[in-house]
């Protein structure tokens, strides 16, 4: 049975015995779990199907982003690996999009959600102007969630305080939410952030949530309250 949870606990972690120490202590009917650029470099496809053995939905997020065939072929053998939902960079272009698309639509059995990373929630305005984007980051999500859904595909990694304008202009894409901060909690290298409540109510499908349960003193009990917060 689908996981009815709309929590993925990134576990951002440098060792497999720390990631699955973090695992033991979560419920995958209560959370999907999110293995990321750091755990995944240090300890490879393993890791993966280490949590899917344990019963957990596999978010990989390596935020792909190279030339259409290079995407492609790793977003395929995302797939292969089995995972529940993989990412690529929107900035990788339509094309890009498209060739990973089509991939995955030439793959027999299941296939993976796959989901456009837009503007990185630890972005903000002056982060934009660097890169030569005077615009506020809600116009360029918007962007970038057009090209997502000409490309096809499923879904978007966005800030949740995008979600409302990204609901009404783009209403098939299912919204992939990190920047989640439960309220007094730090805000860390995250800028454009919501709690997890607020979240739900803008409009997100998925919470990502890193540390404030990976680091919390009990991680199973902030999960919790979590999910008593969103109930
Ligand atoms: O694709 C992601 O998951 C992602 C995109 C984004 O824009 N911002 C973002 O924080 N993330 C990931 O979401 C997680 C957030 O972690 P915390 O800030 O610790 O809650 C990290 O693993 C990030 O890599």
């Amino acid at each position: 049975m689908a996981c009815p949870s709309p929590i993925i606990v990134a576990l951002d972690f440098p060792s497999r015995d720390a990631a699955l120490a973090l695992a033991a202590r979560l419920d995958p009917t209560k959370c999907r779990v999110k293995v990321g650029k750091e755990l995944f470099t240090r300890c490879g496809p393993g890791i993966v199907e280490t949590l899917q053995a344990q019963g957990f939905d596999v978010f990989l997020d390596m935020k792909f982003h190279d030339i259409p065939n290079t995407t492609a072929m790793a977003v395929k053998a995302a797939a292969e690996m089995g995972v529940w939902m993989v990412n690529v960079h929107c900035s990788g272009g339509l094309r890009m999009m498209a060739a990973c698309r089509e991939t995955l639509n030439s793959l027999s059995g299941p296939k993976p959600l796959l989901i456009g990373v837009t503007v990185l929630t630890s972005m903000e305005r002056g982060d934009l102007r660097g890169l030569g984007l005077d615009i506020e980051p809600q116009e360029q999500v918007l962007r970038l969630a057009g090209l997502a859904a000409q490309a096809g595909l499923d879904g978007l990694v966005c800030s949740a305080q995008e979600a409302p304008a990204l609901k009404t202009a783009q209403p098939h894409l299912q919204l992939v939410t990190p920047g989640i901060r439960p309220a007094g909690s730090a805000q860390d290298d995250q800028r454009r952030i919501l709690t997890p409540r607020q979240a739900l109510d803008a409009g997100s499908d998925y919470l990502v949530i890193g540390r404030p349960i990976s680091q919390a003193a009990d991680p199973a009990q902030a999960l919790d309250a979590v999910l008593a917060e969103l109930a």
